[in-house]
């Protein structure tokens, strides 16, 4: 049954359109992404998800019909490859490409797909990806068992808050369906995992399958009697995604400062955590002015309540002075600016990262520049653990110290990622370089006392002492 029909049937069973598409929006959303190294089958095993779960259109199927007999790349079976490639053309030609999403729904769930390329230069996408997602399949070819590729998207997917893994290995088919093929690759696994950011978190599945000849993905494998776990369909309907952003307290960062006419001023942004009522008392960081919320106005109207991802304009019952860049937050929350942190990158661009660049950076809606303090180690992604480095080439995961040009309003990416992650901006290209987690805010830091005269030193002691309210920062190291 092809998706016109499929989705025909499904109305009929819902006795409407209207119940249809309702039944639609209440079922629960699961958002994942299929990452692992070039040719392991990404796009087969989209392309076999949609066909065997009935989500391909009857033009799409008769093209998919055509294309695999021209190309014959499977002989006369379908090449599942080809309806997922269709950035293929795009790729040959070196064009930059995105992170392709795609949608389909079962009784039970609806799901967003983010395919990402698997060539080592693409890790870009690949981060792009994850930080949207609940869930990873890390796919791996039997024959070729873990590689680098594998190693850097399981850390840099778990570095970005991901925990749930499924360990997708596929081409089973090509090792005879082997069993020991599998355990192997599961075992290696289970040890390479133990040093993954916040281990003791991660839900880790493996599932052994051919995504060419549809082995596990949505119907049991026959040929794989040995296997009674759930099919990688099982999994992504049941697996269970805890969103606890939802229950974190408020931030909405403001993107835009709405002022159409002198009448209205409003401050547009989306809520990044927590929900946001009429009549809450909020404040503005950095400025610490407070104010209460008098309106939430929407594109589709006025509301009462926002929720977290809603993007919604914001006005206060006070004339308050807020700019693009600024956070609100409850009214009783408590965090201080800083002028340093500790990050973890991931850098992606042939441009080596040394100390001492500078770089723009976004962080939740807020565009400033950092100085590169230091590059304080490397992740060597074989054994995950730290290595000294000078320097950070591209697709290496590093930790850094850096130094912003203002003091900011920044948390640990673990504790909330929108004002914990971060973007770095070449300022010559204005590419984006690198994506940054914060792994500490630093409100100490010492440096070389020698770097500041005798007279410099009094003075900074005098004003910290004398006017402690102009917040001056301790040139040795100390609180602001
Ligand atoms: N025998 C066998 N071949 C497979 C299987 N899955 C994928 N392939 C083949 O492996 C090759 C690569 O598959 P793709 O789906 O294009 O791989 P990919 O990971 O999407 O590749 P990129 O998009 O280039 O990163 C194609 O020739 C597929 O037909 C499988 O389960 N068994």
């Amino acid at each position: 049954m092809n998706n016109n029909n499929h989705i025909a049937k499904k109305i009929a069973e819902q006795g409407s359109i209207e119940a249809y598409l309702h039944s639609q929006k209440n079922k629960s959303l699961l958002r994942f992404l299929t990452c692992g190294s070039v040719d392991d089958g990404k796009s087969t095993l989209i392309g076999r998800l949609l066909h065997d779960t009935q989500h391909i259109y009857e033009d799409q199927l008769s093209l998919l019909h055509k294309d695999s007999k021209r190309l014959g790349t499977q002989g006369e079976k379908l090449d599942f490859a080809l309806l997922v490639d269709g950035l293929q053309a795009e790729r040959e030609q070196g064009i930059t490409i995105d992170v392709a999403y795609r949608y389909f729904a079962t009784n039970q769930r609806q799901f967003i797909i983010a395919d990402t390329p698997g060539h080592e230069q693409y890790t870009r996408n690949m981060v792009t990806g994850a930080s949207n997602s609940d869930l990873a399949i890390l796919l791996i070819d039997a024959r070729k068992g873990m590689l680098d590729q594998t190693r850097r998207h399981s850390f840099i997917s778990t570095l970005l808050g991901i925990c749930n893994l499924v360990i997708a290995v596929n081409k089973m088919d090509l090792v005879k369906y082997d069993q020991s093929v599998f355990n192997q690759i599961k075992q290696e696994y289970l040890t390479f995992s133990k040093q993954l950011p916040y281990h003791s978190n991660l839900d880790i599945k493996f599932v052994p399958l051919s995504a060419l000849g549809g082995d596990n993905v949505v119907h049991p494998a026959v040929s794989m009697s040995w296997y009674s776990g759930p099919t990688l369909l099982d999994i992504l309907e049941t697996v269970v995604v805890v969103n606890t952003v939802e229950q974190q307290q408020v931030r909405f960062p403001v993107q835009y400062v709405n002022r159409p006419n002198l009448d209205f001023r409003g401050y547009s942004g989306t809520l990044a955590s927590g929900t946001l009522k009429v009549g809450q008392h909020i404040k503005v960081l950095p400025s610490n002015i407070d104010s209460t919320i008098s309106r939430i106005v929407t594109f589709d109207g006025e509301q009462t309540e926002a929720r977290t991802g809603e993007a919604v304009t914001l006005v206060l019952t006070d004339a308050v002075d807020i700019s693009r860049g600024d956070l609100i937050v409850d009214y009783d929350t408590v965090l201080h600016p800083v002028q340093y942190a500790q990050v973890n990158v991931v850098w992606m661009t042939e441009k080596l990262l040394v100390a001492g660049q500078n770089y723009d950076i976004k962080i939740a809606g807020k565009k400033t520049s950092v100085r590169i303090d230091n590059v304080k180690y490397q992740i060597d992604i074989n054994t995950l653990k730290p290595r000294t480095a000078d320097n950070l080439h591209m697709n290496s995961i590093g930790m850094l110290e850096l130094e912003f040009d203002e003091p900011m309003i920044l948390e640990k990416y673990s504790t909330n990622p929108v004002t914990g992650g971060m973007i770095f901006i070449d300022r010559l290209t204005n590419v984006t370089v690198g994506a940054g987690l914060v792994q500490q805010t630093v409100q100490e830091i010492h440096r070389p006392s020698n770097i500041y005269s005798q007279f410099e030193l009094e003075l900074n002691a005098l004003l910290r002492r004398y006017f402690p309210h102009w917040g001056t920062r301790d040139l040795l190291g100390g609180k602001s």
